[in-house]
């Protein structure tokens, strides 16, 4: 069973403009926090962003959350001073837009080659190349920071010209080519944003499809949001009671040596025993987490 099981359902964008907003992502129940510089900032406050960026980091306060910034892009003309800003503060990780391919992440990689070792590179999976490149792109996991994935799919809307609906049919092949992807790899995934943050049916929706889809948890624009994300990415009371009693049964004598048995009239093999230990174990990440 893989071992970093840190609970990642929430992830709060916020703009780092927005010093109302960093300030409450102190205490919001979201699982990580993502300030942005990219789309959220206007072209004439990125510098002021960069830096209250970094001090609110370094400033700390965010408690078992993970942090990350969000740079501009390295074909941009702030990317490169925001990617060394970054790699000097107090972050988690570092989130890039707009990568199309393995090449990226070895430019990525580069940059950030002064940052401390536990610094994770994030990248958006949001471009029509990133979509064609999603194996090639994991696998750099393997050599690089490379740990997460975010959906992107506004920009993906954008350069497709593809309408962003409720049910994202569109997408969905690109969603699970990416979740497999990822997977194949280690690379913890996590789903787009939902832009109707005053709709929560129509984001507790979305949130459903995304579990359904395997993301490790969701990205997000509104405190609102938040909750609802926790309760569909946490293990339901049903899931747990399935799981617990998957594991009571293989543990009986009578069981010993057997790859499939029966449980409340389903079958399960070792493989529902992996996922079941893999549910109990995610639970208790979460209430260990608070
Ligand atoms: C979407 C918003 C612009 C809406 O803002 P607003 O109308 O001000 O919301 P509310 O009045 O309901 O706010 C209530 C209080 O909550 C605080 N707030 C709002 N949003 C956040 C937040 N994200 N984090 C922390 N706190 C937040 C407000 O300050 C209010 O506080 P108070 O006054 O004390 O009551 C706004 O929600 C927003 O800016 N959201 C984030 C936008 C963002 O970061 N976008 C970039 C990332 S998404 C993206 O780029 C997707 C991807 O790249 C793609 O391609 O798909
Ligand atoms: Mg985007």
């Amino acid at each position: 069973m893989e071992t970093n099981l840190r609970p990642r359902r929430s992830a709060l964008y916020l703009p780092a403009s927005n010093a109302k907003a960093i300030a409450k992502a102190r205490a919001l129940p979201c699982d990580m926090v993502i300030l942005d510089l990219e789309d959220a900032v206007a072209p004439e406050m990125k510098a002021e962003a960069r830096a209250a960026a970094v001090a609110a980091v370094n400033e700390g306060g965010f408690g078992h959350r993970e942090v990350a910034i969000r740079a501009n892009g390295l074909d941009t003309e702030w990317g490169e001073a925001d990617l060394a800003a970054i790699a000097g503060a107090k972050v988690d990780a570092v989130l890039v837009p707009k990568v199309n391919g393995p090449e990226d992440i070895t430019t990525y990689e580069r940059a950030l080659a002064g940052a401390p070792a536990h610094v994770q590179l994030w990248t958006m999976i949001e471009t029509c190349a990133s979509v064609a490149n999603l194996p090639a792109i994991a696998a750099m996991a393997g050599t690089t920071r490379l740990s997460l994935w975010i959906m992107g799919t506004n920009d993906l809307a954008k350069e497709m010209r593809a309408q962003l609906t409720p049910c994202r049919t569109p997408f969905l092949p690109f969603l699970s080519m990416a979740v497999a992807a990822a997977r194949a790899n280690g690379v913890a995934i996590l789903d787009g944003v939902c832009n109707e943050f005053r709709d929560l049916e129509v984001f507790e929706a979305e949130a459903r499809q995304g579990l359904m889809f395997g993301f490790d948890g969701k990205s997000l624009i509104h405190p609102a949001q938040i909750e609802p994300c926790n309760t569909v990415f946490s293990p339901s009371e049903a899931d747990l009671a399935w799981a617990n009693a998957v594991i009571q049964a293989f543990s009986l004598p009578e069981n010993t040596g057997k790859g499939a048995i029966k449980v409340d009239g389903k079958m399960a093999e070792l493989l529902h025993l992996e996922q079941a230990r893999r549910l109990v174990a995610v639970s208790e990440a979460i209430t260990a987490n608070g």
